[in-house]
């Protein structure tokens, strides 16, 4: 019967089903033992293996390396994959393009693999990155080689939506991911939950290390689990064993490929430097471009403004060659979409800042071209490892100030860097020639934006010579200022206030230098001597004052009008600025009352500079200084306001106790006691101490009271918001999965996984950088709920000063909300 015979046939294709998946399970079984087996370290014959599958890797990682294209190892891939697959810890330095990401990718696969990872084991490993797009490629590469397996991946460098991001975090068995976002999560997100975590990697680990990423990578260390394996890996790696003891790596495997070679950067990139003096720089660039059309390169600036400046003023002078930009204030979709499209084009140059400078992996770049010169020598081989990658070859050209050309040409010697010097073309030279410079003062001329912008961009580079660490290479004194102003376009140097600092600082020093050599010559004259040590220690003092406020210039005091040696409030400063020459028009938009409203929707919208944000927001204020009373003591320097309850407590002294009469009228305590009675305690000043002393220890008692109170409030604060987390996770799954993939579907290989969005970790990036082309309002913090962050902002709509602590500042804020 048919019907019989369709059951017996169904049957039999289940039974047929079964004994499949049974042999499946069977072989994987057999496959994973036999790999156990074998990756008991040292692994047998490891040296002399050159291809994936002669490691003891399974055939699901293998498929996925074969439909990748990876057949045969790289050096690093031969030397880290063997002890990585035995699960010891790892510091990796090969050089670039060297293939360091399948040196991490393919043990951390495997791990898992070995240990049947599931879904329901959470967060097995971790993969941090410095960038957003660094993340992203490794995801991809994660993705591509990862196809068989059946783990989830997520990327999380910052979601569209901190609520979808925050919903898939805690599904997955991977994550690549940025420190910043990270540690928002592990802080805030209620499913998060890394206690299992068997695997971290730091890519680019030297950068992710240093000063920019200090905190972040700290407190997520703290959150994992100590028995785990970590692997590092750079091509400038860090060996600092600080670094690898907050990292807890256990007997770690220095896995170096290029420490013996002759050369730290890949053997097919030619490399060269030319001096050209800086007023030149943008003429050489722009002529270099339109002598290279069919090239694809890469062209790095020190900010995101000078970045900005130059691909609007190269576009409007349409060069022939598509022209992209990247840099760190650019919205996550814009960076997304010109990281694409420069992948795509054959020919074209990107401008970025250095965050375009580790480890993007473009095919085909021609050229890298330094037009600002790097930090140092590592930045140096990162930015030119964009180009000869893998067995591509590549060329490099570092263009130099003359006043950098030893300093940083030393160091790259020393850090085994090749580099020849080229001549600057003799018409190059030719100053009749500048047909750039011409084009720029027309644009500055016709369109106030593009010289705002240039205005802009002649600071930020100012300012970034200046923060730079290295003195021997950059010295912000002998640049041309007017000359470089010039070259921009500019009709004159914006006046830069650090910069007239540094000169004076260096007459300082010139004059202690001259006095310590006038001490020398009159050593005998004893009274002179003692005069020169007090003068000498004056000026050390003034020295140490002037340079603590020096280190960090304040954005708004660094374009100023120099020359009055006169105190004056922020304020003052700020409506003096409208009487400079060149950004005199700029100024008087923003400190205008009545515009305000109109500045703020246009900075929004052509949406540039922070700085003007910040004095808009102040000239918003209306603290009109007729309003307080003379006698009133407000906080008036930024310390004053930021100082805490407790500081101003103590540095208002211990008080004094006072006694009260029968008539309510208050006394010091020694008034109402009779002389004799008052010596037989003792004298005065013991009596005294004693007192202060057990005030002391009465007060230090309620600190810590306070302190412990104010924990736990915040404690249960937190406990509360993770609680409502849950509470929204469980009543609505999300259905967006854009940031995440199941690694074992081979069908979506050619899908482009992660939409990627805003991350606040870049500071350290870009730290110089302080304008957005791109900016939006300020988002709230991550620290606090919406319901805070509505709450602090209507408080500071009302009142900007602290909470009043004296007697005078409650009377002046009663009055000022009297309006009186
Ligand atoms: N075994 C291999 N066979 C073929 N190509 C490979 C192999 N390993 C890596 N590659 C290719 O080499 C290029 C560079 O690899 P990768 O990005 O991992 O280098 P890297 O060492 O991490 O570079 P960087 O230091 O700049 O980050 C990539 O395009 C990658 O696809």
């Amino acid at each position: 019967m048919p019907s019989t015979s369709k059951k017996g046939g169904a049957k039999h294709s289940h039974s047929t089903t079964n004994s499949v998946r049974k042999d499946k399970r069977l072989s994987e079984a057999q496959e994973l033992k036999q790999i156990e087996e074998k990756c008991k370290h040292p692994i047998a014959g490891a040296d002399s293996m050159q291809q994936f599958d002669e490691l003891p890797i399974s055939q699901k990682t293998l498929m996925g390396l074969k439909r990748a294209n990876f057949i045969k190892m790289t050096d690093i891939q031969r030397k880290a994959l063997p002890l990585g697959l035995c699960g010891k810890d790892i510091l990796g330095a090969a050089k670039t393009g060297s293939g360091k990401t399948l040196a991490f990718l393919v043990p951390m696969i495997e791990m898992l693999y070995r240990q049947k990872w599931g879904p329901q084991d959470g967060l097995g490993a971790l993969i941090i990155s410095p960038t957003r797009e660094l993340a992203v490629q490794i995801f991809e590469v994660l993705r591509k080689i990862g196809r068989e397996h059946s783990f989830s991946a997520g990327l999380i460098i910052g979601g569209k939506d901190w609520k979808i991001e925050r919903e898939l975090i805690s599904k997955m068995n991977i994550l690549v991911c940025t420190p910043g976002r990270l540690l928002q999560h592990m802080d805030q997100s209620a499913g998060f939950n890394c206690d299992l975590l068997q695997l971290l990697v730091l890519d680019e680990a030297d950068r992710i290390l240093d000063m920019g990423f200090k905190k972040s990578i700290n407190a997520i260390v703290e959150n994992l689990p100590r028995q785990r394996q970590t692997m590092l890996f750079s091509a400038t790696q860090t060996k600092s064993v600080k670094d690898l003891a907050r990292l807890s790596l256990k007997d770690p495997e220095y896995v170096a490929v290029h420490e013996k070679s002759e050369h730290a950067t890949p053997k097919n990139l030619s490399q060269y430097y030319m001096v050209v003096p800086l007023q030149q720089k943008l003429d050489v660039m722009f002529n270099f471009i339109k002598t290279h059309l069919t090239a694809k390169g890469i062209v790095f600036l020190s900010s995101c403004k000078q970045v900005r400046f130059v691909f609007e003023t190269f576009c409007k002078m349409h060069p022939g060659v598509p022209l992209l930009h990247l840099h760190g204030k650019q919205k996550q979709q814009k960076r997304a979409e010109t990281y694409a499209k420069f992948a795509a084009q054959k020919a074209a140059y990107l401008f970025c800042t250095d965050i375009a400078a580790r480890g993007l992996d473009f095919a085909a770049v021609n050229w890298v071209i330094q037009l600002d010169c790097p930090e140092d020598p590592e930045t140096y081989i990162h930015r030119v490892g964009r180009t000869a990658r893998y067995e591509a070859s590549g060329q490099a050209m570092l263009m130099l100030c003359p006043s950098e050309e030893v300093g940083m040409i030393q160091g790259l010697e020393r850090a085994k860097v090749p580099i020849q010097e080229v001549k600057l073309k003799q018409d190059a030279k030719d100053v009749k020639k500048e047909p750039i410079q011409k084009q720029m003062q027309r644009l500055c001329f016709n369109d106030p934006e593009i010289k705002y912008l240039g205005q802009k961009a002649f600071i930020s580079y100012m300012r970034s010579v200046y923060l730079q660490k290295d003195k021997t290479v950059f010295d912000v004194n002998a640049l041309p200022a007017e000359e470089f102003a010039a070259s921009l376009g500019l009709p004159g140097a914006p006046k830069i206030k650090f910069v007239e600092k540094s000169k004076a600082k260096n007459a300082v020093r010139a004059n202690q230098k001259k006095s310590s050599d006038d001490e020398d010559e009159s050593a005998d004259d004893e009274e002179a001597e003692e005069e020169e040590e007090r003068s000498k220690a004056s000026a050390l003092d003034a020295k140490k004052k002037k340079s603590k406020k020096e280190v960090v210039p304040e954005d708004e005091e660094d374009v100023e009008a120099t020359g009055s040696k006169q105190v004056k409030s922020k304020i003052e400063k700020m409506f003096n600025r409208k009487n400079q020459s060149v950004l005199a028009d700029h100024y008087t938009k923003l400190v205008d009352h009545d515009n305000d409203n109109k500045a703020a929707a246009s900075a929004k919208a052509g949406g540039d500079d922070d700085d003007d944000i910040f004095t808009l927001k102040r000239a918003d204020h209306d603290l009109g200084g007729d309003e307080i009373p003379e006698d009133a003591v407000l906080p008036t320097s930024r310390r004053q306001q930021k100082m805490s309850k407790l500081e101003k407590a103590k540095n208002k002294g211990q008080g004094n106790k006072l006694v009260f009469d029968e008539a309510g009228q208050a006394h010091e305590i020694y008034e109402l006691e009779d002389e004799a009675s008052f010596h037989a305690k003792g004298d005065a000043l013991s009596q005294q101490k004693e007192f202060l002393e057990k005030e002391k220890k009465v007060m230090d008692r309620a600190d810590v009271d306070d302190k412990s109170t104010a924990k736990e409030k915040l404690r249960e604060k937190k406990a509360k918001r993770k609680q409502r987390e849950r509470e929204e996770m469980m009543s609505g799954d999300s259905e967006d999965d854009e940031m995440v993939v199941t690694l074992g579907n081979p069908d979506d290989s050619d899908d482009q996984g992660g939409d990627y969005s805003m991350d606040e970790d870049q500071s350290g990036d870009e730290d110089m950088e302080d304008d957005d082309e791109e900016e939006t309002p300020k988002k709230r913090g991550w620290w606090q709920d919406k319901a805070d962050a509505e709450e602090s902002k209507k408080k500071r709509k009302v009142v900007e000063v602290d909470e009043p602590q004296t007697l005078a500042e409650q009377e002046a804020l009663a009055l000022k909300l009297l309006g009186l």
